[in-house]
């Protein structure tokens, strides 16, 4: 078995995802053009960038959803194709209006997060203990038995929430979490995320901009057009000035300044 190459690992940390060299294509269009990533355990990386720069698809990639034309990815320290412990990952899809459609309660959603912890798809009272914890992680305890076609964009976002921690993953892929989500729901977010983060969570999230959720981020990696053209702290222009239509420039080393582009 080969091992993936662990270059920009700090020794003692150990990978949760490691991307290296990764490659993709959608159509005939090259979206990931050599993407080298790697996420330790414990950490809360934010994965940054203009639209179409390959966000989504890197996640995508890691979680299997798209293939590489060339490099690696594990998980976990094994590789992608081996890989099966699924409940290990929770993830939560960039949100699409196809999805406000399913005629299913909160609690059947989120239920479906944790069968891939039950055994012979069967949910035990220590499983349904799991599915109810999350929604009350959530903010939406009272609404367990409600159809989530009646919820509004931030709490059915809640839901895709509570269906990737109802599994208790030790690692969380979120893309685009606060995207459309409403002012309230945008803080219950964040205080689930800190909660997560606080018990030791390994997180990897796709933004447009840090905002609530900045002072959790520890490192930033910025996608342009399929590379990475930045990895280490927050740009810390993001929180206030990351508004369509900007050019992002930050400072980079001392002496140097990163031109980002992160929304154009
Ligand atoms: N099925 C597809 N076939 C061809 N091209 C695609 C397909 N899906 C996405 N693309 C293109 O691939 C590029 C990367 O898309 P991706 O969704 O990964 O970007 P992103 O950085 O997540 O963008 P956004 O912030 O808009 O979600 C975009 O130019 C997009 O138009």
């Amino acid at each position: 078995m080969t091992q993936p190459r662990e270059a920009t690992v700090p020794s003692g940390s150990e990978p949760v995802i490691s991307l290296c060299g990764a490659r993709a294509s959608l159509g005939s269009r090259p979206v990931l053009r050599g993407v080298d990533l790697t996420v330790t355990r414990g950490e809360v990386v934010a994965l940054l960038g203009a639209n179409g720069s390959g966000k989504s698809t890197a996640v995508r990639a890691v979680i299997g959803q798209v293939p590489l034309t060339d490099g690696e990815i594990a998980l976990f320290g094994t590789e992608l194709r081996r890989f099966r412990q699924w409940s290990r990952i929770g993830y939560v899809p960039q949100r699409t209006t196809a999805a406000s459609g399913v005629p299913a309660t909160i609690r059947e959603v989120v239920s479906s997060g944790r069968l891939s912890r039950a055994r012979l798809g069967r949910l035990s009272r220590v499983d349904r203990a799991a599915v109810d914890h999350a929604i009350e992680l959530v903010g939406l305890g009272d609404r367990a038995k409600d159809s989530v076609s009646a919820l509004s964009g931030g709490q059915h976002q809640r839901v895709l929430i509570a269906r990737a921690l109802a599994s208790e993953p030790e690692l969380l892929i979120m893309d685009e979490p606060m995207a459309g989500v409403d002012l309230a729901s945008q803080g219950i977010l964040a205080d689930t995320l800190r909660e997560q983060v606080a018990a030791g969570t390994t997180v990897l999230l796709v933004l447009h901009e840090l905002g609530a959720i900045e002072p959790l981020i520890d490192r930033a990696v910025v996608l342009r057009d399929g590379c990475v053209v930045h990895d280490g702290p927050p740009p810390k222009a993001m929180g206030q000035h990351a508004l369509p239509g900007h050019d992002h420039v930050h400072p980079h080393a001392a002496d140097e300044s990163l031109r980002t582009g992160l929304l154009t």
